[in-house]
């Protein structure tokens, strides 16, 4: 099969990985949707759309459906992976083989590796060297308003400037701004933490804290962003950006958030497992919150919020009691000097 620069592979259709299906398809590529579920994407084959994922879109003419891994690896000179972030790894590994020079790797996937805390672009440099292009597609982006074509603004991160601007040139268009970076620590780490601090926002919201704690919640987060940015090398202008503070206030903020609505779950009292089953998709903070709390360890960053996230999630911890803890901290300076 020969590979052209107006065709694409998108690896995992589910709302994101669907959503920028449809959002390539209508700047004209020629999309190749791959989903492991043989039955689901016969399924969007039939319907022209994703019931399961995006029900109220349909696709455009040039996006495909397709159960055949190799195919839609061949489809492009770009692969678009769009699996949750604990299944990264796996899908690198499989498609590795499958690779032909020039091609590049974007993901749009935002979390770490599980049980490492490595930055996705570290678990695929690690796997497939340095001459492979690879990039991240990160920022302020809901799947169903993308699917929509309502306004939104992304950052195509990539060390290779070349490869981020073919990437963003392919997404960007009509109400759809790609904007290009390379800073990957920082567009990669804005991205993953946001998660964690959206669920803390939705358990403040859902305890009815009020509007003054998550206007609170959302700007100590950054600060705890920022820190642990600055230990591992993010430019702080990333995560003032879009793919940090951007995300944030979306995320912490609209209820479209599965991170967010997993927090407000929490704080009225809703054990987690009855909120993920009832969210139904990837609630990435979950695993997030286990990964950011290695890294602040690791780089001896304070990150209170987070580490409060990471007890209710994982320790069983009354949010009551962690919000009165979060409240009792010493009193210090607002900008460490
Ligand atoms: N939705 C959004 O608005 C946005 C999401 N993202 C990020 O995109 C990534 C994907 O999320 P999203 O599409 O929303 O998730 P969804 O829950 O909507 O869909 C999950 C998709 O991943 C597939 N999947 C689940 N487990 C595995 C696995 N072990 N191996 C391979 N595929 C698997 C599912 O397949 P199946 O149906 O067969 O289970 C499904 O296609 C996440 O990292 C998320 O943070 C980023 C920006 C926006
Ligand atoms: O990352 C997202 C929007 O930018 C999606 O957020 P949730 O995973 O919380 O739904």
């Amino acid at each position: 099969m020969s590979r052209a620069a107006t065709a694409i592979g998108v690896l995992g259709a589910g709302s994101w990985g669907t959503a920028l299906a449809i959002q390539l398809a209508r700047n004209g590529q020629a999309v190749s949707l791959w989903a492991r579920d043989p039955e689901h994407v016969a399924a969007m084959a039939a319907d022209r759309r994703n019931a399961r994922y995006l029900p109220d879109n349909a696709f455009p003419d040039g996006l495909q459906p397709t159960a055949d891994f190799d195919a839609a690896v061949a489809a492009g000179d770009v692969v678009l992976v769009a699996a949750p972030s604990h299944a990264f790894a796996d899908t690198i590994t499989r498609l590795q083989p499958l690779l032909q020079p020039g091609q590049g790797i974007v993901w749009a996937c935002k979390g770490f590796e599980p049980g490492t805390g490595r930055l996705l672009h570290e678990v695929a440099q690690k796997q497939l060297g340095d001459d492979v292009p690879l990039g991240a597609i990160t920022g302020p982006s809901f799947a169903r308003e993308v699917a929509m074509g309502l306004p939104t603004a992304v950052t195509v991160a990539a060390f290779d400037e070349d490869f981020s601007r073919e990437v963003a040139q392919r997404l960007h268009g009509e109400a759809f701004r790609a904007y290009t970076s390379t800073d990957m620590v920082g567009a990669e780490l804005g991205g993953a933490v946001k998660n964690v601090l959206a669920v803390a926002t939705g358990i403040a919201d859902g305890m009815g804290l009020g509007d003054n704690a998550r206007a609170a919640l959302v700007t100590r987060g950054l600060a705890e962003m920022m820190r642990l940015g600055e230990a591992m090398g993010a430019r702080p202008e990333t995560l003032t950006g879009l793919a940090g503070m951007g995300d944030l206030v979306l995320t912490c903020t609209g209820d479209l958030s599965r991170n967010r609505r997993l927090g407000l779950a929490l704080g009225r009292g809703d054990d987690i497992e009855t909120a993920v089953r009832d969210i139904g998709q990837v609630v990435e903070g979950i695993g997030t919150s286990t990964e950011v709390r290695r890294l602040s360890k690791a780089h001896d960053v304070s990150m209170p919020i987070s580490r409060e996230v990471f007890g209710i999630i994982h320790q069983g911890q009354d949010p009551k009691a962690c919000v009165r803890r979060l409240l009792a901290r010493d009193q210090k300076p607002e900008h460490a000097s």
